[in-house]
């Protein structure tokens, strides 16, 4: 697995381009990723100043080992394809496009992105928020075979609008879409990344939400303030305890009494070479999150 498959995206804090404060204090805040956004945070008489804004932010630089994203406007719009240019070109990581509902739009996004002179390990990053996008969620990630399409990355928000949906702290409505999406991600080896909670001051329904996040297999959250950030990092680390048990696989496997078994017992539990893989996953994790946070 590539040293970007480890990378950590616990916590990807949104902020608006036009706020070049909160551009600002983002080199200061403990975000794994920072998604700089064009899109609905942005008022439309704000578009042209704000993609200027996060051009001179990115290429400015001291956001050390963070991860850079650009949330364009749809291709569809007046901005999109401008947004694009400037993001391919900025020194940012990748783009987030808002969304998609099929492999062509896929197609045309990457295609932009090359004729815009991205280099090859810029990314592509989308969000899943339309009814469409769901029920074409299989084409939209099997473009990842041939596209830079790296990401998938929920819109709850919009999703709820598109539904008509009540939004419920089980997140009951979503479920279908959170279901398959990650089904989508995993089986062509996307990262998954959970939508926003808009309740800032609610901590103690965030960290649920997150909890749920992790628990469906998510690798982070996307976040709106500074404030949910140490909670997020936190619940979608490894835990002490699981890197404990995965490192006790590690070993068991490697004791040389075990040779050649498929099947041990490792703290009580039945252990199979699956879960040696996940071990590793967990370690390899573990290790990224403490190299990100010393750098
Ligand atoms: C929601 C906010 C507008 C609230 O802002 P504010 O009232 O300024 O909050 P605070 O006074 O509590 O802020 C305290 C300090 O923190 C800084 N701050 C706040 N938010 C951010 C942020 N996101 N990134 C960086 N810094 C931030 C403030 O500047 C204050 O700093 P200081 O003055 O030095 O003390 C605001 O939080 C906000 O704009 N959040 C992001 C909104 C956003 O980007 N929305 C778009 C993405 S969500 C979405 O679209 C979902 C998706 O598409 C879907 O469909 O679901
Ligand atoms: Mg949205």
């Amino acid at each position: 697995m590539s040293a970007q498959a480890h990378r950590p995206r616990r916590s990807c804090l949104y902020m608006p381009g036009a706020n070049t404060r909160a551009l600002e204090k983002a080199k200061g805040l403990a975000a794994d990723t920072l998604i700089f956004d064009l899109e609905d945070a942005v008022a439309p008489e704000a578009k042209a100043e704000a993609r200027d804004a996060i051009l001179s932010a990115v290429q400015g630089g001291g956001y050390g080992p963070r991860e850079i994203v650009v949330r364009i406007n749809g291709l569809d719009t007046e901005w999109g394809a401008d947004d694009l240019k400037m993001a391919a070109k900025s020194g940012a990581n990748a783009i987030l496009a808002p969304k998609v509902v099929s492999g062509a739009d896929i197609d045309r996004l990457d295609k932009a992105l090359t004729a815009a002179g991205a280099s090859d390990d810029f990314g592509l990053w989308v969000m899943i928020e339309m009814p469409l996008a769901i029920l074409n969620i299989q084409e939209i990630a099997e473009a990842a075979h041939r596209t830079r399409l790296t990401t998938f990355v929920m819109g709850t928000n919009d999703l709820a609008k598109e539904y008509r949906a009540r939004p419920t702290p089980d997140r009951l409505a979503f479920q279908t879409a959170l279901g398959l999406s990650m089904a989508a991600a995993r089986a062509y080896g996307l990262i998954a990344i959970d939508g926003v909670y808009n309740d800032i001051k609610n901590e103690h329904g965030l960290i649920d939400e997150c909890e749920q996040g992790r628990t469906l297999g998510f690798d982070g959250k996307t976040l709106i303030h500074p404030s949910q950030l140490e909670s997020t990092n936190r619940i979608f680390a490894p835990s002490p305890h699981e890197v404990e048990q995965a490192q006790a696989v590690i070993e068991a496997f490697a004791d040389p009494e075990n040779a050649g078994k498929g099947v041990l017992k490792v703290n009580g539990k039945m252990t199979e070479l699956l879960h040696l893989d996940e071990a590793r996953r967990t370690v390899a994790m573990h290790d990224a999150i403490r190299a990100f946070e010393a750098a």
